[in-house]
């Protein structure tokens, strides 16, 4: 069968998108990493599978896949790449769009042409719902890695991230412990490792290997668990603009019990159409 698709990306951050409102398929873990292979298939982190809601108080259902084929439970700059597609496919006319993912609800709003804000929801940080192994709540972990100790704080967005504070983000590990922090068995769901610099208590540049990716131009989630292991280190404030190798987000958050806000851009790319 013949699929239409959307190429996007939000900073870099790159994805099919799937309209399954319209369209009727059953795409295979096995199709995933095929369609992704930048050599072989189209190209992408992750396919974004738009559906409608199986929940009556929202507007669509949103379902996320890395390239390597596993669903997860959140994507941030998929998040604003499927506004922007719901909007520019007339799938909807609203301006303030709910989601719902695996990990529950998201608040989406069109700010304009380019730019959309997501509310992003609380910030889960007690270890078992990240998941992370620890006896209880810490603003930053001791960690083994083969010998190496490293200070991390852990963090979930709904899907699990991993936080290290470094000098120099170009200078960073990021290929060499991004793929042993991800499998660390602390984190028995794996998980996304961010590379934090702080400029200044309101600027921080931050780079990510991402869970069942690798590195990635930008990663919404992973900026918005960034901000949070900044704000309980102490080191920034309530608004901050992330620097990200592929563009920078607006984020804010005002502490416990509080969802993060991130703004930022949403670009198509190309229509296309691949046969299953
Ligand atoms: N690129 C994303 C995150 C996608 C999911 C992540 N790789 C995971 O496995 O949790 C973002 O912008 O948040």
């Amino acid at each position: 069968m013949l699929l239409r698709f959307t190429k996007m990306h939000g900073l870099g951050n790159d994805f099919a998108v799937i309209d399954l409102v319209t369209q009727h398929a059953r795409i295979s873990a096995e199709q995933v990493r095929r369609l992704a292979d930048r050599h072989f298939g189209i190209g992408f982190d992750q396919m974004l599978i738009v559906e409608p809601p199986q929940n009556p108080e929202v507007d669509f259902r949103y379902r996320i896949f890395n390239a390597d084929g596993s669903e997860v439970e959140q994507c941030g700059n998929g998040a604003r790449c499927f506004a922007r597609f719901v909007r520019d496919k007339k799938l909807t006319h609203k301006d303030r769009i709910r989601v719902e993912t695996s990990s529950g609800v998201i608040e989406l709003q069109l700010v304009g042409n380019k730019e959309v804000r997501v509310n992003m929801g609380v910030p889960m940080l007690e270890p078992a719902a990240i998941p992370f192994q620890a006896d209880a709540r810490q603003a930053t972990y001791e960690l083994d890695l083969e010998r190496q100790a490293l200070t991390l704080s852990a963090v979930s967005m709904g899907n699990p991230h991993a936080v290290l504070l470094v000098e120099d983000v170009d200078s960073a590990p990021v290929l060499e412990l991004g793929p042993r922090l991800e499998h660390h068995p602390r984190f028995p769901q794996r998980c996304n490792v961010g590379f934090l610099q702080i400029i200044n208590r309101r600027e921080a540049r931050l780079r990510v290997f991402e869970r069942g990716v690798g590195e990635t131009l930008a990663c919404g989630t992973g900026a918005c668990a960034a901000l949070v292991a900044g704000r309980l280190r102490g080191l920034l404030d309530e608004e901050v603009t992330m620097q990200l190798p592929g563009g920078t987000l607006k984020l804010a958050w005002k502490g416990d019990n509080q969802p993060v806000i991130m703004t930022g851009p949403a670009t198509r790319v190309y229509e296309g159409q691949i046969r299953l």
